[in-house]
Parts: C-alpha cells; sequence; structure tokens
C-alpha cells in the first residue's frame, strides 16, 4: 500500500500468541489483556534496549473492546480492563516515542466474538483516527468468503480517508485461500502487510508447516513483496516455551531472509537473556530490515537440509542453512551446494552470524569451506563477492 508506511518490514510487539484472549484481570491482572500490559510493554521496550533495536509498534490484538458499540455506534474499549480509554493508552505509547497498533475485523464479528466492523468501516477508521492509533491489524473471521476482498478494499479506503498515516495489517490472503488463488496486485496495492497462512503456535512443528507453505507458494507469494508491502508469517515466538534455543534461531534467521514484519509475541518482563540477545541481534535485524527491499527464496533441499537465500543491497547476499533432521548431532554442509555460492567468482568474504558470529574471511570458488548445523537449527551467513564482474542471481 503506497502511503508511506512500512518502507521496512514492520519492528515490534503484538499480544496475541503469548497473552490470547485472557480477560480475566480479577485473578490474572498480570498477564490480562488491559491497558496496563501495553504500557509496561512499552516501559520495558525503552528500558530494555528493544525500541534502539528497532522494535516500535505495541499492538493490542483481540479481545480489547466492550461487546457493545457506544450510543453513536463506536467501538469501545472494554470500560474495566481500559479504563483509561484507548486514546489516553495511545498518548502514553506516544509519550514513550512509540506507535499503538489495534486490532478489528472485516466481518460481523472478530475470531473471538467481539464486534466486528462489517458495516462500520468508516465509523471505526475515524473511531481509530480520533484516538490517534497508528496501525490496525484487520481480522477475517465471519464473513461472507466471496466478499472478504471487498471488505478489505473498503477499509483501506476509509482508513484513508481519515487523513492520518494507520499502517493497514491485513489478513485477507489468509481467508481468501479457502475460494481461491488471491490477487496478490490488488492486496499490495491495498495493505501493508498480509498474513496468508494460519496462525502460529509455539512449537517447531507449526514453524516447519509455516515454512513449508511459504516454500511451496514462493513463485505466487514472493514477487509481491517489497517496500510498502510485506508477506506476514505471523508472530516471533522467541522468549516463549515451545522452541529450543537453536528453532528459535531458526525463527529469526528465516524471518530475516523472509523479509518478514518483526511482531514479538512474548512477555518481554520476564524473558531469558540468550532469547533477548538473539531478537535484539542487530546484523540480524539489518538483514530483515535490508534496503533493497527484496524477500529471499527457499532456493535447495538436499541431504535433509534447506537452504534459503536473499539478495541484500551492495550484492551481497544472505544464506540461511537449516539441518531438517530432528536425529543426532551438528552435520556438516558444503557451502559449495548453496545455488547462490556461484557469486563467489574467484573470492568472497564469508561472516557467519547464527549459531554464533565468526569472521570466515576470505573464501575462494575451490576452497572447500563447510559449515556445522546444528538438528533443527540454522547456520545463517552473509557473503560479499569481492570482485567486480558481478553475475547476476537468477531464479
Ligand atoms: O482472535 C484473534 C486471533 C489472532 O488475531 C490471529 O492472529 C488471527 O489470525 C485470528 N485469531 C484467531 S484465534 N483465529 C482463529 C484461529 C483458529 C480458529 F479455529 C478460529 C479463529
Amino acid at each position: 500500500l503506497d502511503n508511506g508506511l512500512a518502507l521496512k518490514p514492520t519492528m515490534g510487539w503484538l499480544h496475541w500468541e503469548r497473552f490470547t484472549c485472557n480477560t480475566d484481570c480479577d485473578t490474572d491482572p498480570r498477564n490480562c489483556i488491559s491497558e496496563q500490559l501495553y504500557m509496561q510493554m512499552a516501559d520495558v521496550m525503552v528500558k530494555e534496549g528493544w525500541k534502539e533495536a528497532g522494535y516500535e509498534y505495541v499492538c493490542i490484538d483481540d479481545c480489547w473492546p466492550s461487546h457493545k458499540r457506544d450510543a453513536k455506534g463506536r467501538l469501545q474499549a472494554d470500560p474495566n480492563r481500559f479504563p483509561g480509554g484507548i486514546k489516553k493508552l495511545a498518548d502514553y505509547i506516544h509519550s514513550k516515542g512509540l506507535k499503538l497498533g489495534i486490532y478489528a475485523d472485516v466481518g460481523k464479528n472478530t475470531c473471538a466474538g467481539y464486534p466486528g466492523s462489517l458495516g462500520y468501516y468508516e465509523t471505526d477508521a475515524q473511531t481509530f483516527a480520533d484516538w490517534d492509533v497508528d496501525l490496525l491489524k484487520f481480522d477475517g473471521c465471519f464473513m461472507e468468503r466471496t466478499l472478504i476482498a471487498e471488505g478489505y478494499m473498503n477499509m483501506s479506503k476509509a482508513l484513508n480517508k481519515t487523513g492520518r498515516s494507520i499502517l493497514y495489517s491485513c489478513e485477507w490472503p489468509l481467508y481468501e485461500w479457502a475460494i481461491k488463488q488471491p490477487n496478490y496486485t490488488a492486496i499490495r496495492e491495498y495493505c501493508n502487510h498480509w498474513r496468508n497462512f494460519n496462525d502460529i503456535f509455539d512449537s517447531w512443528s507449526s514453524l516447519k508447516t509455516i515454512l513449508e507453505w511459504t516454500a511451496s507458494n514462493q513463485k505466487i507469494i514472493v514477487p509481491a513483496a517489497g517496500p510498502g508491502g510485506w508477506n506476514d508469517p505471523d508472530m516471533l515466538v522467541i522468549g516463549n516455551f515451545g522452541l529450543s534455543h537453536d528453532q528459535q534461531q531458526s525463527q529469526m534467521a528465516l524471518w530475516a531472509i523472509m523479509a518478514a514484519p518483526l511482531l514479538m509475541s512474548n512477555d518481554l518482563r520476564d524473558i531469558c537473556p540468550r532469547s533477548k540477545e538473539l531478537l535484539q541481534n542487530r546484523m540480524i535485524i539489518a538483514i530483515n530490515q535490508d534496503p533493497l527491499g527484496q524477500q529471499g527464496y527457499h532456493t535447495a533441499r538436499l541431504m535433509d537440509f534447506d537452504v534459503w537465500e536473499r539478495p541484500l543491497f551492495g550484492n551481497r547476499l544472505a544464506i540461511a542453512i537449516m539441518n531438517r533432521q530432528e536425529l543426532g548431532g551438528p552435520r556438516r554442509f558444503p557451502i559449495s551446494a548453496v545455488p547462490g555460492w556461484k557469486i563467489c567468482v574467484p573470492q568472497c568474504n564469508v561472516t557467519q552470524i547464527l549459531p554464533q558470529y565468526k569472521e570466515l574471511g576470505v573464501q575462494s570458488h575451490q576452497k572447500e569451506l563447510v559449515l556445522s548445523v546444528n538438528p533443527t537449527g540454522t547456520t545463517l551467513l552473509t557473503v560479499t563477492p569481492l570482485s567486480s564482474n558481478l553475475r547476476k542471481l537468477h531464479w
């Protein structure tokens, strides 16, 4: 969407995967969906270097509203859980130099059964603008499948009509795939990023299904990605419970290769140091935010390894090698088996970023550089050709 926003993939925090629809503030005040959750996350994001690393949007997901619209037909926050209201929360978030995201639904109800926006697109867009909201995540539940596209387009126009810059995060293709192959030219025209596939869960198997779907459909979705519009493989679940450290490194590496929005869903008030270090790794964030804005591809599967590559600004290349085996120990992979390695003629400078930082120095096409990759882990490299006669990469 050409609204001047999301020129690089959106970075921030989104409540859903970690906090879901927990509305029980009587027994669980620390984790329920309430204004204090976002205020506390904002405080931590400033205090603990998250904002500095680039994480900017603090996003509310489902379950924030009252079940009733107000007398003027406007959405309103649950008065017990958001006593100050959304505008005041936005002011607080802005006072921290951060931005506020909110959530609504194209259909009759949200997925969790709160009021949907069908029939109220202009009212809701104007309400969000009046509250100084900076991002809208627009879900696709309870909507006639054949009317999904029209609904997403109408909300895009409604947001534009408010005159406020509001980043528009869509789930349009996810719901449309059920009936037809979505038209990604249209989606890119109306949305700043878009969910294509099922919700992420806190598990390695969930991550694998998302990567599998992305690789299988890359010819359709990857060309649509670029500054202002991105494919959204869903939230980062790094720092929660279900992924080993190697698997957390795999998600961070692949989200960088896929030019995915980096929307963390975890508890920043209580996160282990290794996960925090991984999420704030400047070299991986730089790959995700690369100015060329080209999403990477799955380029090879061999010996039970997956290879993903992303062209970077300045003729550099990011390479991720994932060991799919869930048995045994680290396995060795010859970099010469990476399709993009052919740019290293006659030589390249190689930097390993994961599993730990290591300058591998000048490598030549001949000299056999072999990498070690942990089971379900990923080795992430950047490669800089040292010659001027660069051959274009062809996929
Ligand atoms: O209710 C909101 C929640 C989150 O916003 C996700 O990111 C959205 O993709 C939708 N969503 C959920 S749980 N959607 C949903 C997921 C599975 C299901 F059987 C019915 C609804």
